[in-house]
Formats: structure tokens, sequence, C-alpha cells
């Protein structure tokens, strides 16, 4: 497989945290008229290919522009540096696009690896370009530990992103880490409406489900994605916002997890998947039958109204013949 130069790869239009909260909606979380600020020039990082995808296979040309391609696109980067950087300017192109169309910026996190690809991001010129004052951060799961347990994805995207970086502590809206599973869901999935009632999120037309700006993934080698792990029922989980486990394959066993319908109602999904371990369930999504049966969680994805961008090394698409 050869690289070559992105086009316009990922260019989707491409104070320190003392503390934060647990997910409530405050004054403050209200939408306000934002003066535009301006991102640096082009940024990209150089060495993505790029690959729209079709409905149903990897099959696609290299190099087509960002224009009028598919809603699924598939950038593959030689080097983690790049990923990373492509990242962070998808990320803060992104910021921009939302915070001057609609005064604020959605964004959610999930735990594993994409937290370290994120690092670019909370450095120059995004730490200071981006208007980290109109972010509102919530997680895609999270593992029902206290939040300043190791397992925690709460501690991992404190540690390693947000501490970095100045958005609002009462804009971070955290899983409430004094609940059981169930409550904890069920209190989430009420914040999270409370905040779609404030205009805050944005819900979705063609589902009535919260309208993410941004849903930054991860996936696990065994497909799954947030905490919607293969051949789980909470897979097919379509009325709740937010649900929960209590026997995850992958410890620890209790999480809470947005469902498939908020996920798939994103304006933007970026999935990151790096290493030989997950060429499997990449070859497998990019290259299977969607209509089987068995379908793994990552295989389900499926923004309503969206656009979705994999963010990948050659080794997480060593398995695919057709690139
Ligand atoms: O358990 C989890 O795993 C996935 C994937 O993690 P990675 O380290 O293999 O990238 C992650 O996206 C999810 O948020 C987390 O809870």
């Amino acid at each position: 497989m050869s690289t070559a130069t992105a086009t316009a790869a990922a260019a989707a239009a491409s104070t320190s945290l003392s503390s934060s909260t647990l997910c409530r909606s405050s004054p403050s979380s209200s939408i306000l008229a934002n003066p535009r600020r301006s991102l640096p020039g082009r940024l990209l990082s150089s060495s993505a290919a790029q690959f729209p995808l079709g409905p149903v296979s990897a099959m696609a040309t290299p190099g087509a522009s960002a224009e009028g391609a598919s809603r699924k696109n598939l950038l593959i980067f030689d080097a983690e540096e790049d990923l990373s950087a492509s990242l962070a300017e998808h990320t803060a192109g992104l910021s921009e696009k939302f915070v001057a169309e609609r005064g604020a910026f959605t964004v959610v996190l999930s735990g594993g690896s994409l937290i370290k690809a994120l690092r670019k991001l909370a450095e120059p010129p995004y730490l200071e370009a981006v208007d980290w004052s109109r972010w509102h951060v919530f997680w895609a799961d999270e593992r029902v530990v206290p939040k300043d347990h190791a397992d925690s994805n709460y501690k991992l995207a404190m540690d390693g992103f947000l501490s970095k970086v100045p958005v609002p502590a009462n804009q971070i809206h955290a899983m409430n880490d004094t609940l059981a599973a169930e409550g904890a869901a069920a209190d989430y999935e009420s914040c999270l409406n409370q905040l779609m009632k404030n205009g805050v999120i944005a819900s979705s037309p063609a589902t009535g489900f919260p309208k993410f700006d941004l849903m930054l993934l991860g996936m696990g080698p065994d497909g799954h994605i947030a905490s919607l792990f293969p051949g789980h029922p909470i897979v097919h989980e379509n009325q709740k916002l937010v649900t929960y486990v209590e026997d995850s394959p992958k410890p620890p066993p209790e999480r809470i997890t947005f469902t498939f319908p908020v996920i798939n109602s994103s304006a933007h999904i970026a999935l990151m998947v790096t290493g030989a371990g997950k060429a499997g369930a990449v070859h497998k999504t990019l290259s299977g039958n969607e209509l089987s049966s068995d379908l793994l969680p990552v295989e389900m994805i499926e923004p309503q109204d969206g656009e979705m961008t994999w963010f990948t090394d050659k080794q997480a698409v060593s398995m695919l013949s057709s690139l």
C-alpha cells in the first residue's frame, strides 16, 4: 500500500482546570453569540492517504477532494504523529465551524488510545486558536468507578487532555460517579435532555436524538465502540440515550454508554483506530457484508445525517486488500 498526499484530509471544514462538575446545566451553559476567531492557515498533515468510502465497501479512489466526497472517509497515516496532527486539525476546524454557526461546540470523548492521539490539540497553534470557552465536553462511555480511579475515562481525559486546555469547568459534563450504573445512566440521560432543551446540544431533525457536533470514538480489537460490545443486547437499544452494562467482557465490568441512536445522530464522527491488533475488525467492517446478522458494533456506525472519518494507520488497515 502506498501513501499519497492528502488533498484535503480531514478538513471537515476540517487555565488549567482546577475542578470539573458532574453533568449539569447552568446559566453559563446557554448559547451566546460569539465573535468568530480564526484558526491559523492550513496545518494539514501531509502523509495521509484518503479514501472516500462507499456505503458498503472500501473500494475508492485515493486523493479525492473533500468536496462532494462520500459521507464516510478513510484516512491512513504512516506515522502516529501525523494522525495526531490531522485529528487536531479536524477537531479545531469543526470547533471553529460550530462556534461560528451556533455559538457552542459539543464534543464527545471516549477512553482508550484516543486521548493520547488528541494531545496535539492541546499544543500551539490550537491551544491559542481554539475558542475553548464554547466547548461542552461529554463522554460516550464511562466505567463505573470513582473519577480518580485509574480505570476512569474521565480521569484519563482530564490527565491527558482537558487539564491542558481552558474549557470552563462547568462545561465538562462528566457522568455521576456517586451513583450505581443504572442510576448514573439515567442521570446522564436527563442531563443530555436538559442541555437539548437549553439548546446547548442540538437535536437531530432526522431522529429527535441529540445531535452532537463531534463524536470522537475509538475501537477495541473486538470491534467494540464506546461500551457497546459485540453480541451484547444493548447494541439494539433504540429508545434510551444512555444505557449501562454490568457484564462487560473488558474490565471493569460495569460501564455506562451512549446508545447507537445517539452515536448515529452525530453531525460528525471521528473514529480513531490504530495497530495491527485491530486489523481484523477493520477488515470485517470495511470489506464485510453490512447485511450480515453478526455485525460488530463498529459496523453499526451509520451516521443518519452526518459525516464519519476513520483515522487509521497502516497496521490497522493491513488486511484490506483493495487499497
Ligand atoms: O474500553 C474502552 O475501549 C475503547 C477502545 O480503547 P482503545 O484503547 O483500544 O483505543 C474505548 O474507545 C472506550 O472508550 C473504552 O471505554
